[in-house]
């Protein structure tokens, strides 16, 4: 159980258990950033669900396992403060803005944003989102290749963009707006929380890339001003909006909360959009069940709405699955302003602690056999996540994600559209499965290339391959498996093909035709299909 200030008045002054190997002055900074998840790993393996370690003279804490995040994200903001240690983020959001603004601002500024985050409006942004995929995917062809994360992250900056700042903002964005974007995120270093204005180029582009934003946004409100018909957006929302005390946000406010909301939506939505679908491409029977219950669920030209996006839960498995995995903040941070305590330890005030998503996510107690990706955890039947704070991608508490269920609605929306479309294959497996522990919001390393096929084209080649049976050697599909066709055994396909008539066609040559080309019949399925019905087992599937 876990113990918390109020539950009980603990006697001892015991610190936390401290990592060894601290050096001097840097104490275990090299270590924590060669491979902060490596390093944090280490150390609940080393000293359990708490423990000390030292960036530079900074003394933190790391909590792990659901009973420590409990008492984590439960503690009020005036013992654990969590805009002491998102200082690093000033620089980007903005004096006096959500972090930086005293305690009362900032909760009524993160109050502003709630109404566009959920409900009423998240009906209009299933559309919105499915339309900026069909354009992002409108000249891709039969086939081609990308860079995973560098697509996601455009197609991402569009889709929040879009839904939160609407039409005129999102037509208004370009290259520059990209660039700006990416400098802001290269500029959320581990070091700043120590030196956020060391003059060092990464924060010199950091910093001037905000000024610029705040122009190009700045810009905006003032054309808006001018028109005498109001827009319905979240931007609008945030003109429109006052404080208690019946005051409106400034210009610099709402341009640093626009900066906030969609920052804080992007990298971490792009991230966690790549992985799914590096995490499918190699895994060809999760793959195959989220294109049946796509295929099932929408058909071949349903339409994506919010409700029928709240009804696939094989790709929200998925995707819970992925966030397990590779949750793209794999640490929180909150700094101690009173004494904390959590079982027999105190934390002292002035250190601080950190939580971690990632570790807590990889505690075998928790989730049996942790680094197998298992979406299947979520079943009614286990329900491993069922514990209080033992699933913790979006934080928890009063400071959880208010941006969740967008996030949601964004990935599952994509991949309705994406999955139906195309299929995918890594290009480079062994360069393209590993995370970027360089970035405070880790993502796929980059670049992470993928290989794509529309998928009528995967289904025809399916028919073509299976319909030759001189091809005795091993045909490789563009699908992460391989169709062989045993010349001896194979009779001709009229024989075997004849026991699942619906599925396909062999005319009077022998050849065969797959016949539904609708996507739902997706390539597995049928070659599974083949090789069940073959009276000769000519026919062999094997799973790369
Ligand atoms: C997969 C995507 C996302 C993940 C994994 C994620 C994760 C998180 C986590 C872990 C926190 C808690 C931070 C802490 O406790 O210190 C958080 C807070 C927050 N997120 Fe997200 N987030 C995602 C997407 C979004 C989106 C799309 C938006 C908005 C468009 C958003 C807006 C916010 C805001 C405003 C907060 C601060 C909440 C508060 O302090 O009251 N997030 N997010």
């Amino acid at each position: 159980m876990t113990t918390t200030n109020t539950e009980k008045t603990i006697s001892p002054d015991q610190q936390p258990p401290k990592m060894p190997g601290a050096l001097p002055l840097l104490g275990h900074m090299l270590e924590f950033g060669k491979n902060p998840f490596d390093y944090m790993m280490r150390l609940r393996n080393t000293l359990g669900e708490i423990g000390e370690f030292r960036m530079f003279h900074q003394k933190m804490v790391l909590m792990t396992g659901p009973e420590a995040n409990e008492a984590f994200f439960r503690a009020p903001d005036a013992q654990l403060d969590q805009s002491q240690a998102y200082k690093i983020m000033t620089p980007i959001f903005g004096k006096g803005v959500v972090f930086d603004a005293p305690p009362h601002k900032k909760d009524q500024q993160l109050k502003m944003l709630m109404p566009v985050l959920r409900d009423k409006p998240m009906r209009g942004y299933a559309q919105v989102i499915v339309q900026e995929v069909e354009e992002m995917i409108a000249n891709w062809g039969d086939t081609g290749e990308i860079d995973l994360l560098e697509f996601m992250k455009e197609l991402t900056i569009y889709t929040s963009s879009h839904c939160l700042l609407g039409d005129e903002f999102r037509y208004e964005l370009n290259e520059e707006f990209a660039k700006i974007y990416h400098d802001l995120e290269k500029g959320v270093n581990p070091l700043a929380f120590v030196f956020p204005y060391l003059p060092l180029p990464v924060f010199r582009r950091r910093d001037k890339a905000r000024a610029r934003l705040q122009e190009l946004v700045t810009g905006i409100i003032a054309k808006r001003a001018q028109k005498t018909e109001k827009s319905e957006d979240a931007f609008q929302l945030l003109i429109d909006a006052t404080y208690d005390d019946g005051s409106s946000l400034s210009a610099h406010e709402i341009t640093g909360m626009l900066i906030g909301t969609i920052f804080a939506g992007h990298h971490t939505t792009a991230g966690t959009a790549a992985w799914t679908l590096l995490e499918l491409a190699r895994r060809p029977e999760n793959m195959a069940q989220v294109l049946d219950e796509l295929d099932t669920h929408f058909g071949v030209d349903g339409e994506v709405t919010f409700q029928s996006l709240r009804e696939i839960p094989v790709l929200e498995s998925v995707i819970k699955e992925v966030l397990r995995l590779h949750p793209p903040l794999i640490f929180l941070i909150r700094k101690v302003m009173q004494d904390f305590h959590f079982k027999d330890y105190t934390v002292k005030a002035g250190k601080y602690v950190c939580a971690s998503p990632r570790v807590s996510h990889r505690i075998a107690e928790v989730f049996p056999d942790p680094e197998k990706f298992d979406p299947d955890r979520y079943s009614d039947a286990r329900q491993e996540d069922a514990k209080p704070y033992s699933w913790i991608a979006f934080g928890g508490g009063k400071h959880k994600c208010s941006g969740n269920a967008f996030a949601m609605l964004q990935l599952k929306a994509i991949f309705s559209i994406l999955l139906r479309r195309y299929t995918f294959e890594l290009i480079n497996e062994k360069d393209s499965y590993q995370d970027d522990f360089t970035q405070m919001v880790v993502q796929p390393l980059s670049p992470c290339r993928v290989r794509y096929v529309k998928r009528k084209n995967i289904n025809e080649q399916a028919a073509e391959s299976i319909a030759q049976p001189d091809g005795q050697e091993s045909r490789q599909a563009d699908y992460g498996f391989t169709i062989q066709i045993d010349k001896e055994l194979c009779q001709g396909h009229a024989t075997c093909m004849t026991e699942a008539p619906e599925l396909f066609q062999v005319d009077d040559a022998g050849n065969l035709t797959v016949l539904q080309e609708q996507p739902q019949l997706d390539l597995l399925f049928k070659a599974q299909q083949a090789e069940k019905y073959c009276p000769t087992k000519a026919i062999k599937i094997k799973l790369n």
